[in-house]
């Protein structure tokens, strides 16, 4: 029984041993399955791994496909750009052996300028060495011709200063001729326009001088002194034959149609200083209507055609100016009258036209016009816009009555005033610059229908006659002594009494035309001119005050 006992131990113990061995097989099945499933599971993340993998390989393949492509692209613009540039390169293989060729040949030449350069640097040399000795001896000639013309100038200014002296001994009125020259606007307007009426003389103008614009037979023989004027004409007598007559006449100076206003100025620019020094100057400019009075007095727009007032005018500030140093102080002033119809027309006045009555009145300040403006003129300019208010104010009257201006004579007057503050002297001048109406003989039986251009003729008819006594009284008064000057017969020569008498300086300016149809108009004025010019007036004075 021991033994069965310890059988059943044995049994039992090994019941025991075998059940622990069965728990801890059945413990290492269930470790094992665990492992199985955590294996099954690595497994499962291995194989998306991996077919994520195949996923992305497929990609790159595809890009690397891509890739290899646009690289197979690439490779054949690269080698047809390297096409083109291996013809390129052959190209220019080509253009540098020809331009080696071209520059060899070029050195050549190169080589050849440049020994001829270098003759003609050294030809060059002389060439400038002999122009700067010519440019030396041009300086001094240049110099010498500057001394010379300064020479000139100084004697030139001395001989006009000794004839301005010769003229104030003598105490001639002086009388200039000029000659306007003749116009495209003479060609086209008939002789006939101007409304004169010719006598009947021996030399009446032929039909071809009637023909436009024919130009007179004039001619100038003084050729050095320019003094002189001749006019032919010719005529048919009634037995048919031709007669040439020839007329002469001297002036102190003929300017020809081709002279300059410069010119025509030059000769009385100093007449136009004397008034600083107190002379009353008179310069009048006489001639029919068209023959160049208004161009010689007020002249163009353009500087070469400036005319005598205001060149006049800017001597006369110049002068003024050149005296300062020496202590004299001028103040000047200026007025701007038109006597038509024996009426005073104040051209610097208001308004269309002028209705006040102006009288004139002289007294020892000298002459007065009731009622005008009197512009004070601190310079040129001033005188510049004085003219401009003249112009437009004549312009209105021209334009509300036809050719008015022809027929009305215009006084500018610039009164100068001075005193020297060293030594206490004063003096007063005048100019007095006088554009005369048309001196054509205007028929007064042809205008008798007319009553307004009747009474327009006889006044001027009346007041350029007045003008001739008055020249050819004052001429007697010189011969004989005292003698009645009649300054009272016409407003003009009233208004200029003080600058006609024999203490005045008077130029008088007779304007020409040039054309054949107003040859008997031309030789009436030149005789009235020559008349004047043999006219002897007084010496003329200076208008000057010692300090009180
Ligand atoms: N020296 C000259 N050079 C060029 N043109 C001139 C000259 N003189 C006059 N003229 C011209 O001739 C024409 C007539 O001249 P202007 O008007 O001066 O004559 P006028 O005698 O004053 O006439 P009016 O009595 O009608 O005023 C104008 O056209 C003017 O420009």
């Amino acid at each position: 029984m021991d033994a069965e006992r310890a059988k059943v131990a044995e049994l039992e113990a090994n019941h025991r041993a075998i059940s622990l061995e069965l728990a801890n097989a059945k413990s290492l099945e269930l470790d094992k399955r665990r492992e199985l499933v955590s294996a099954s599971d690595e497994i499962e993340k291995l194989r998306m791994k991996h077919t994520r993998e195949i996923m992305e390989l497929e990609i790159g393949v595809k890009s690397k496909a891509r890739e290899a492509r646009e690289l197979a692209d690439e490779l054949r613009l690269v080698k047809g750009d390297l096409e083109r540039e291996r013809d390129h390169v052959s190209n220019l293989k080509a253009t540098v052996s020809h331009q080696s060729t071209s520059h060899i040949t070029l050195n050549a030449q190169i080589n050849a300028l440049q020994a001829q350069n270098t003759a003609s640097q050294t030809q060059l040399d002389a060439a400038v060495n002999a122009i700067s000795d010519r440019a030396l001896e041009l300086e001094i000639a240049q110099r010498r011709i500057l001394e010379l013309e300064q020479d000139a100038r100084e004697s030139e200014m001395v001989r006009r200063k000794l004839h301005n002296m010769i003229q104030e001994l003598k105490g001639n009125i002086r009388v200039f001729c000029r000659v306007r020259p003749v116009l495209t606007s003479d060609l086209s307007s008939s002789s006939s326009s101007t409304g004169l009426v010719r006598s009947g003389s021996s030399n009446s103008p032929t039909p071809d001088d009637e023909e436009k614009g024919a130009a007179a037979d004039m001619s100038f023989p003084d050729k050095r002194d320019h003094k002189e004027i001749a006019i032919s004409s010719s005529s048919s007598s009634a037995m048919g034959f031709e007669r040439k007559e020839v007329y002469s006449f001297g002036f102190d100076r003929v300017f020809e149609p081709q002279s300059t206003q410069a010119e025509v100025f030059e000769e009385i620019s100093l007449l136009a200083q004397s008034c600083v020094d107190g002379y009353n100057v008179c310069i009048f400019a006489y001639g029919q209507t068209g023959s160049g009075k208004s161009f010689t007095m007020e002249g163009g727009s353009t500087a070469a055609t400036t005319g005598m007032i205001p060149r006049a005018v800017n001597e006369v500030f110049r002068a003024a100016e050149h005296l300062k140093p020496k202590g004299w102080e001028y103040k000047m002033d200026g007025q701007f009258l038109e006597i038509y119809n024996e009426t005073i027309n104040d051209l610097l006045g208001k308004g269309e036209f002028d209705k006040k009555k102006h009288e004139i009145k002289h007294d020892k300040s000298g002459t007065r016009v009731t009622d005008v403006n009197v512009m004070p003129l601190p310079s040129p300019a001033s005188v510049t816009s004085l003219l401009r208010v003249a112009n437009s104010r004549r312009t209105v009257a021209a334009t509300l009555m036809n050719e008015r201006s022809s027929r009305s004579h215009s006084v500018f007057t610039l009164r100068i005033s001075g005193t020297n503050t060293h030594t206490g002297e004063s003096c007063e001048g005048s100019l007095n610059l006088v554009d005369l109406a048309g001196s054509e003989r205007l028929n007064s039986s042809g205008a008798a229908g007319d009553k307004e251009r009747l009474k327009e003729t006889q006044n001027i008819n009346k007041s350029l006659s007045a003008l001739g006594d008055v020249i050819a009284a004052l001429g007697e008064k010189g011969e004989k002594g005292e003698k009645h000057i009649p300054y009272r017969n016409s407003k003009l020569t009233y208004l200029l009494q003080n600058s006609l008498s024999g203490n005045s300086k008077t130029l008088m300016i007779l304007n020409l035309s040039p054309l054949a149809a107003h040859l008997n108009e031309s030789l009436c004025s030149l005789r009235f001119a020559t008349k004047v010019n043999n006219t002897m007036l007084g010496t003329a004075k200076k208008q000057v005050r010692g300090s009180s």
